[in-house]
This record gives structure tokens, C-alpha cells and sequence, in this order.
């Protein structure tokens, strides 16, 4: 694979008949993968970013398509080949943490646009800050305060954390929203998805299918934020064993009469649920405190001082959370750029004669910083100004 080619717009524009029509020539690029060239451009509506696939091996358009509101609205854009199967486009004129996406080819990531077009449009979002911290993996006898636990910690730090949410067969309770506590699903149609690679883990549990899919973390990650999974011990073990690299952590109660009069007070179960679940709870704690997959166990007797003892573990204490929440870089995007890659380093660079006068002229997405997330996927590179072409940057061929 090597660097974009120059692109030769006039030959591809005829074919913008339906579907979307690129704007203008300032406003597309194409990149070269293989056979086929994607060509990313402004729709003709000025709101969205259309992309429309031309394969070298039937000589025709294959695909089109318009992407509304994921990424956002978009009047210019530039792009540049990151590797075989990601494409970086850096929407022109805003902050990196809202204007830098990935379009995602041969990826086996099923989202709306992959469905249509096998191609797929990632938001990187506010993953240009870094978004290195792991996971957070959540598991205890149900009733032990999980759900409890991590709605404090999301409450209190709602910018840091987002909460997978799994899919599950068994139904919904009164309070609970679909695609919010869960998505909850039909059995044959979990299996199919299953059978399908869209899971990071899922288990069967108190006689119904729970499970995360990848979608679920990566929707997490691509807001910037750090994932938490509250799942069962058999499902912790999967992702233990799966190239998320996250923190485990086991919820014990004081004692089995207090779960169960915990399970009883949420009063959310049927009695057969509540014996089902505690006929589990004393195999799921002796599997969690024996089973070497967990980091840290907490006992959850009084809430608040397990609250603490959470936050204390995922180094959330005062200094800490300081220094996170007062993180951003603070670097724009100049309203006109073009961009390049060398190396594992992609420049952008001015156009504009005001920005001549600036310090800072280019801005440097550092590629090898990339961060491995839920398979197949990366997150969290550096991003940085400098001042000129210095350091080796020498001969950077631009490409829009
Ligand atoms: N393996 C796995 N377990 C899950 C998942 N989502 C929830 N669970 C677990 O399924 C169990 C039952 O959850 P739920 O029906 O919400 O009942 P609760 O634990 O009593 O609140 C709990 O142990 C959850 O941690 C998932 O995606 N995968
Ligand atoms: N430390 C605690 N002391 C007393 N009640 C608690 C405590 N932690 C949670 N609870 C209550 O116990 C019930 C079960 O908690 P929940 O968070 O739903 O458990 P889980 O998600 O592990 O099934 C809820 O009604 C919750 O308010």
C-alpha cells in the first residue's frame, strides 16, 4: 500500500449520477486500496460526507453512500491512507476531538453504513486525546450492588466513563429502556449475531443469553471515554482471555442473607428468579475469588465506603481526576489544510496565508501511538503542533 494517488477527478465526478454528488474539487479526495478507489467527499446538501467506491475490477461504481450525522456535518475534507483497511479523513475547520474519522473498509465491524456499503465510517471523536485508560470490568452475584456502584461512578464522572451495554434474552424489567440498561433481544436472533463474530464474550445466565458485542465497546471508546462491563464471572473470563486488556474487578456481599435481602428489597425478580439467583450467587463468588481472573475484589457492605474504595482503585482520587478532566490539547485545525502521511506520522499542513503568521503551521497525528482497543480496532493517538518542516518532515508529499 502506498500514499494516495493524485486523483483525477474529472473521470470519477461523471459517475455521481445517484447517490451523492461531490461538491467540488477542493472539497474530495480519493485513496486507492487494492482495486477499488474511495472516493470521500462533501454531499451535494453541504451536511454530510458522501462515499462512493469505484472498483478497477468490473471498471463501474459499486457503492455510494451518504453518512448524515455520523460524522458530523462536513463541507471539506481531506484524507490520507493510515493502512490497509483505514482510511483517515480530517474534516476541515474544527478541533481535532469532533473532525478526525476513519473510514473503515474490509473490517468485519457490521454498522449501519458496513450493512449498505461494506464499508464503514468510524467517528475517532475525542480518541485523538488519548484514550488509553483500560476497561473496567465489573462481575458479582447478582444483587451484590454492581448496577449501583457503577451508576455512582457515572453519575459523578460522566465525561470518563460509558457503559457497555450488552445484549440480553430475558425480559425487560419496568424501569429498564431498551439500548439503554440493555439491548434486549430475541434468542435466535443473539445467536445469529453470535455465530456472526459480533461478540467480545456472552454466557448463559440464570437461564437466559447475556452478551457484550464489540459495537457495544466501541461505541464507548469512539466518545473518548473509558469502557465499563458489568458482566458475569464466566464472561469476565472470556474477555480475560480475548485482546481487550482491561481491569477486573469482583463484588462480594457481607453475607448471602444480605444479598438476599437486597435481591428481595429491589424487588425486581419473580420468587423463582430470586431462588434461581441465589442458588448461582454462592458458585459465582467461590468461581470470582478462586479463579485468578479478577484484580481486585471489594466487599460491598456499606455502599459508600465500597464507592470510595473503587474510585481509590481506579486511581480516581483527587489529583488524578484533576489533571484528566483539564487534559485537552487545545489545538485547531486550520480552515484550509492538506494532509500527508510519512512514516507512521500524519502531517497536516496550513494553506492559509493568515496562518503564515502563526507559530504553529502544521499539526502531527502521531500514528504509532496507536492503541490497541476491542479487536481489530486502535485508539488513541497523539496529536501535537510544531513549527516547521524540521525533525525529518523533510519532503512530505501533499496530497490534496
Ligand atoms: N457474560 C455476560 N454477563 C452479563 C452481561 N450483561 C450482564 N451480565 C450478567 O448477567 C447477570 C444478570 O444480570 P441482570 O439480569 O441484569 O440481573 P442482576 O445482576 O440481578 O441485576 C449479572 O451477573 C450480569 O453481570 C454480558 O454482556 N455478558
Ligand atoms: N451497600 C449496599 N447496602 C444496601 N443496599 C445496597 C447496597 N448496594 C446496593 N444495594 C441495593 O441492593 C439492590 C441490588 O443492587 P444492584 O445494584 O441492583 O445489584 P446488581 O446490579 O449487582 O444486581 C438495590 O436495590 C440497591 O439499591
Amino acid at each position: 500500500m502506498g500514499e494516495a494517488p493524485a486523483f483525477i477527478v474529472d473521470d470519477l465526478q461523471s459517475g455521481f449520477q445517484k447517490g451523492f454528488c461531490l461538491k467540488s474539487k477542493c472539497c474530495e479526495t480519493a485513496i486507492t486500496l487494492g482495486d477499488k478507489t474511495y472516493v470521500v467527499g462533501a454531499s451535494n446538501d453541504e451536511l454530510s460526507i458522501g462515499v462512493r467506491i469505484f472498483d478497477k475490477a468490473i471498471g463501474g461504481w459499486v457503492e455510494t453512500a451518504v453518512v448524515g450525522t455520523k460524522p458530523k456535518p462536513c463541507k471539506g475534507h481531506s484524507a490520507v491512507l493510515l493502512n490497509e483497511d483505514r482510511i483517515l479523513v480530517i474534516k476541515k475547520g474544527s478541533a481535532p476531538d469532533d473532525c478526525i474519522w476513519f473510514l473503515e473498509v474490509n473490517t468485519p465491524y457490521v454498522r449501519e453504513l458496513k450493512k449498505k456499503t461494506g464499508t464503514e465510517v468510524v467517528a475517532w471523536s475525542k480518541g485523538v486525546r488519548g484514550n488509553a485508560q483500560k476497561p473496567v470490568v465489573i462481575s458479582g452475584p447478582s444483587g451484590v450492588g454492581k448496577g449501583t456502584l457503577i451508576s455512582m461512578l457515572m453519575k459523578e464522572f460522566p465525561s470518563m466513563f460509558g457503559f457497555s451495554v450488552s445484549h440480553t434474552t430475558r425480559a425487560p424489567r419496568a424501569m429498564e429502556k431498551d439500548g439503554v440498561h440493555y439491548h434486549f433481544t430475541e434468542r435466535s436472533v443473539m445467536e445469529k449475531e453470535i455465530e456472526d463474530g459480533k461478540f467480545l464474550e456472552f454466557a448463559s445466565v440464570h437461564g437466559n443469553l447475556y452478551g457484550t458485542s464489540i459495537e457495544a465497546v466501541e461505541v464507548v471508546a469512539d466518545m473518548g471515554k473509558r469502557c465499563i462491563l458489568d458482566i458475569d464471572v464466566q464472561g469476565a473470563r472470556s474477555v480475560r482471555a480475548s485482546s481487550l486488556e482491561a481491569i477486573f474487578i469482583f463484588i462480594s456481599p457481607p453475607s448471602m442473607e444480605e444479598l438476599e435481602k437486597r435481591l428481595r428489597a429491589r424487588g425486581t425478580e419473580s420468587e423463582e428468579q430470586i431462588l434461581k439467583r441465589l442458588r448461582n450467587a454462592k458458585a459465582e463468588i467461590d468461581q470470582g475469588e478462586s479463579s485468578g481472573i479478577f484484580d481486585h475484589f471489594l466487599y460491598n457492605d456499606r455502599l459508600e465506603e465500597c464507592y470510595e474504595s473503587l474510585k481509590k482503585l481506579l486511581g480516581l482520587d483527587e489529583t488524578t481526576v484533576a489533571t484528566q478532566i483539564t487534559s485537552p490539547q487545545g489545538i485547531n485545525l486550520p480552515a484550509d489544510h492538506s494532509v500527508s502521511k510519512i512514516d507512521n506520522k500524519i502531517i497536516i499542513k496550513s494553506e492559509t496565508p493568515e496562518s503564515d503568521k502563526a507559530s504553529k503551521n502544521l499539526i502531527v497525528l502521531d500514528v504509532s501511538s496507536l492503541k490497541g482497543g476491542a479487536p481489530g480496532r486502535t485508539r488513541g493517538f497523539d496529536v501535537h503542533a510544531i513549527d516547521s518542516f524540521s525533525d525529518g518532515f523533510n519532503g512530505i508529499h501533499c496530497l490534496s
